[in-house]
């Protein structure tokens, strides 16, 4: 990924998710700088799609640094929830202070997802896309990956992070908090959007 090196910023503020992207790009010799360590704001998130907030993530990053920005927008989405929280999956964690709690946020899916009733079901899905921003020429390239599966209670493991200790990817019986990080990552949303962007960029 010649086109990207030989220094990416990595512009997110989620610990979990740099560390995902670190493990995805380790076969690529990039050095890779964070969001928090640079002290990039975080921006707000004021677009209607993952693909629209993605972009935006990036395109700050790399124009605040001066140097290509990779970003990630992501969520879960559930059928029974008509969709939801999806972009709002990081805001369904927040308290009035803005605090994170991903246990009360899994609960509040929970709970909707039972008030759908049972003909609603359990399934749900991952997104995530991610984008790449270059500093001089305004470009932006955007990807996109899924994973579906089913929503489980009680949450299980601690492995991953977010909303994975409720989710079950279709075709195993562990949720993504059971899974090790090379596990997860042969099948998940944030996987596939590598492999695409390594397609496009390789
Ligand atoms: O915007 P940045 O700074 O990247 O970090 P964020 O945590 O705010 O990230 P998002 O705005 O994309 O919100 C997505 C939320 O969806 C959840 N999420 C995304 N990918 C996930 C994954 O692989 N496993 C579990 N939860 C995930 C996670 O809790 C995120 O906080
Ligand atoms: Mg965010």
């Amino acid at each position: 990924m010649k086109a990207i090196g030989p220094k990416l910023v990595i512009a997110t503020h989620n610990a979990g998710k740099l560390r995902e992207i670190q493990e995805l790009l380790a076969p690529y010799n990039i050095e890779c700088v964070g969001a928090a360590e640079l002290g990039l704001p975080e921006p707000e998130e004021i677009g209607n799609t993952f693909v629209d907030n993605a972009d935006l993530k990036a395109r700050e990053a790399a124009d605040l640094a001066g140097l290509p920005a990779l970003a990630d927008d992501s969520g879960i989405s559930v059928d029974a929830l008509h969709g939801l929280p999806g972009i709002f999956s990081a805001r369904w964690a927040e308290d009035d202070e803005g605090n994170r709690d991903f246990g009360r946020a899994m609960e509040r899916v929970w709970r909707e997802v039972e008030a759908a009733g049972d003909e609603a079901g359990h399934d749900a899905h991952f997104t995530c896309a991610l984008a790449i921003a270059w500093p001089d020429n305004g470009q932006v390239e955007s990807f996109e990956g899924k994973v579906f599966g089913t929503l489980v209670w009680p949450p299980r493991g601690d492995k991953g992070f977010g909303y994975d200790p409720m989710f079950v990817p279709a075709g195993h019986d562990r949720t993504f908090g059971e899974f090790e990080p090379d596990e997860k990552h042969a099948i998940s949303h944030r996987a596939e959007a590598f492999r695409k962007l390594v397609a496009a960029l390789g």
